[in-house]
């Protein structure tokens, strides 16, 4: 694929009004490696001293009412137009999402995953019903809007990495940032950081193609992280690694929900993914199946499902079963207060114990 066709695809998830010229700008933004010294890798560029916390990306410093779901999918149908042909690939999908959930999205090739990942990450709109993101009905934005809102709220990690493969590994962390993050060098600080934390600082300057499986998805979690949003939406993230190498990935996830508090979201066909989940979402044919709400590292599935979006149910925006959730959420996964973001001047290296300890997987 030509550049031009890799920054096409890419458009539909960065804003596409700016990335042009970011990456023209890409090489004088990253080019000196000047101030990466070892003090600038100790200190969490993400802290905002004046006010004591974290700073993420200007959506979610929008103050989140917890009791509203951060995305809400109402009676949702996407229907494909294949010439004369239609065919429904979701057929009135309700599910609220809330922050602080480590959500499973679980089912089998054809039963309409991507298709539900398009739309909870805003890259596509229903043909009927709405999503709303942080309460705002997508439908009703324009493409830019839609880009700035999905850049604040959204990381994504995909299964084929998407990285850019002529950008080095610092260039692609920084890309999202040309968006949000105005001061260049502060920019450059939060990429060494986001890449020492997930363990790559010494690759900074490495092309995609000088990585392994493991290394790549590790700069796409980190370019995922660059403007630290709320939402963290992964399709099948470990779909391309050996099984140790997506054990550590999905336990650096897992510590971002634990520890830092974000929402994860992970759409899968492989059932062994449920031990991280605090709910699976079982889908089939384009219909949700189940939903159970877990405990983290449940062996076995305990609870009952939720039977909220059973088929009679399913044309209804269904409320009854929430308060469970979010009340079991609120004390089940709130992050530990003296680990999380918000609390201290260190992202996860200090509690990371894993990222350095795995040298096997450079
Ligand atoms: N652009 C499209 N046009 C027509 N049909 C489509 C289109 N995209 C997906 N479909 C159909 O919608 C259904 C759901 O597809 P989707 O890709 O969401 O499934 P999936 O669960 O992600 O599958 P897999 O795990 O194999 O990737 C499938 O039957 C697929 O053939």
């Amino acid at each position: 694929m030509t550049l031009t066709g890799i920054i096409d695809s890419l458009k539909t998830i960065l804003n596409p009004s700016k990335i042009i010229n970011s990456l023209e700008e890409a090489a004088s933004f990253t080019g000196s490696s000047e101030s990466d010294s070892e003090e600038d890798l100790k200190i969490n560029p993400y802290f905002d001293s004046e006010n004591g916390a974290t700073s993420s990306s200007k959506a979610a410093r929008i103050s989140q009412n917890k009791d509203e779901p951060l995305i809400k999918l109402t009676n949702v149908w996407k229907i494909y137009q294949m010439g004369e042909v239609e065919f429904a690939a979701l057929k009135g999908i309700n599910l609220e999402i809330y922050e602080g959930e480590f959500l499973i999205i679980l089912g089998p090739s054809g039963s309409g995953k991507s298709t539900m990942m398009n739309l909870l990450g805003c890259l596509d709109i229903p043909s009927k019903g709405t999503v709303c993101l942080n309460s705002k009905d997508i439908s009703e934005l324009d493409e830019s809007e839609l880009a700035i809102i999905r850049g604040q709220m959204i990381g994504f990690i995909f299964q084929s990495f998407n990285l850019l493969s002529t950008l080095s590994t610092e260039e692609n962390v920084l890309l999202p940032m040309e968006f949000q993050e105005d001061d260049r060098q502060m920019a450059r600080q939060k990429a060494s950081y986001l890449l020492d934390i997930v363990g790559l600082s010494n690759k900074k300057g490495n092309l995609p193609s000088q990585l392994s499986g493991g290394q790549k998805q590790r700069v796409a979690i980190a370019r995922s992280l660059a403007v630290n949003p709320p939402i963290i939406l992964a399709d099948e993230p470990t779909g391309n690694l050996d099984s140790k190498t997506g054990d550590y990935i999905l336990d650096f996830l897992d510590g971002l929900h634990q520890r830092d508090g974000k929402t994860i979201i992970i759409v899968t066909h492989d059932i062994e993914l449920v031990r991280y989940a605090t709910r699976v979402v079982y889908i089939r044919d384009g219909e949700i199946e189940k939903i159970e709400t877990r405990s983290k590292n449940e062996p076995d599935m305990k609870n009952e499902p939720d039977t909220k979006n059973e088929p009679d149910t399913k044309n209804e925006p269904d409320t009854k079963n929430e308060p469970d959730t979010k009340n079991e959420l609120d004390t089940k996964n709130e992050p530990n207060t003296k680990n999380e973001l918000d609390t201290k001047n260190e992202l996860n290296t200090e509690n990371e114990p894993s990222i350095k300890k795995e040298p096997d997987l450079e």
